[in-house]
């Protein structure tokens, strides 16, 4: 596994649709969101998130259209089956998935979207043509995860316990050689976010240079 480094990021796309996306993976607890809502913070305007479909009830603050797509089973089936979708996956008993929308109102901005999703999505989306950074967020232990999943205080007990059988396949998976340019163990969370300031540099200069002209 790579840590530290980026694969291929100088590589010209073979279709150029503006700045390269970037997605961020990793077990449910390890910070994706975190680090995720200082960059659309700290880079305003640079950053796009791509906001995804789930069938998991909204938790309290979630904002419907901003965090989620909050929809029923029936209903995202029905755009699954309308071939509305780049990859979707079935996580902890709830279904998500990203939308063509979702990513094509990202980058009609001219923005860098970021996609929060699992390792499934990850595996799906290396089947498409998006050509993303893919960057796994991970815990610095299963004890640490589950401390941070309980202090979160989002999950009852069952969902907590599949999220972290979840967590352990996502860490084996994870082991896959070329499967992520970028490892990034969140354990000081200021380190982490350097980290993934660092290997975005490129793409967030290209990005603000392209503003200027
Ligand atoms: N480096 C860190 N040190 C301590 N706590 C952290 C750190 N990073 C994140 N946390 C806390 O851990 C919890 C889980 O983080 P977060 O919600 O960002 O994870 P996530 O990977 O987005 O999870 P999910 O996939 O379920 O959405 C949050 O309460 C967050 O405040
Ligand atoms: N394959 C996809 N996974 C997604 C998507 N959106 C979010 N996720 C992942 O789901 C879990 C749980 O998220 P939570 O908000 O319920 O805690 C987490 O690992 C996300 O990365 C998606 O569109 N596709």
């Amino acid at each position: 596994m790579i840590h530290g480094r980026i694969r291929g990021a100088g590589i010209a796309r073979a279709v150029m649709q503006g700045p390269r996306p970037v997605v961020l993976s990793g077990p449910s607890g390890a910070g994706k969101s975190t680090l995720l809502k200082k960059l659309l913070k700290d880079y305003e305007n640079i950053f796009g998130f791509s906001v995804s479909h789930t069938t998991r009830q909204p938790r309290p603050g979630e904002v419907n259209g901003k965090d989620y797509h909050f929809v029923t089973r029936e209903e995202m089936q029905k755009e699954i089956d309308a071939g509305e979708f780049i990859e979707h996956a079935e996580f902890s008993g709830n279904m998500y998935g990203t939308s063509k929308g979702a990513v094509q109102a990202v980058q009609a901005q001219n923005q860098i979207c970021v996609l929060d999703i699992d390792i499934q999505g990850v595996k799906n989306i290396k089947k498409t043509d998006l050509n993303p950074i893919y960057i796994s967020v991970q815990p610095p232990s299963i004890d640490i995860l589950e401390k941070r999943l309980r202090d979160r205080k989002t999950e009852t007990e069952e969902s907590l316990l599949k999220r972290l059988t979840a967590a352990r396949v996502d860490l084996e998976l994870s082991k896959e050689p070329g499967l992520f340019d970028l490892v990034i163990i969140n354990d000081d969370l200021e380190k982490a976010y350097s980290e993934l300031k660092e290997v975005l540099l490129e793409e967030i200069k290209k990005t603000q240079e392209s503003r200027k002209s």
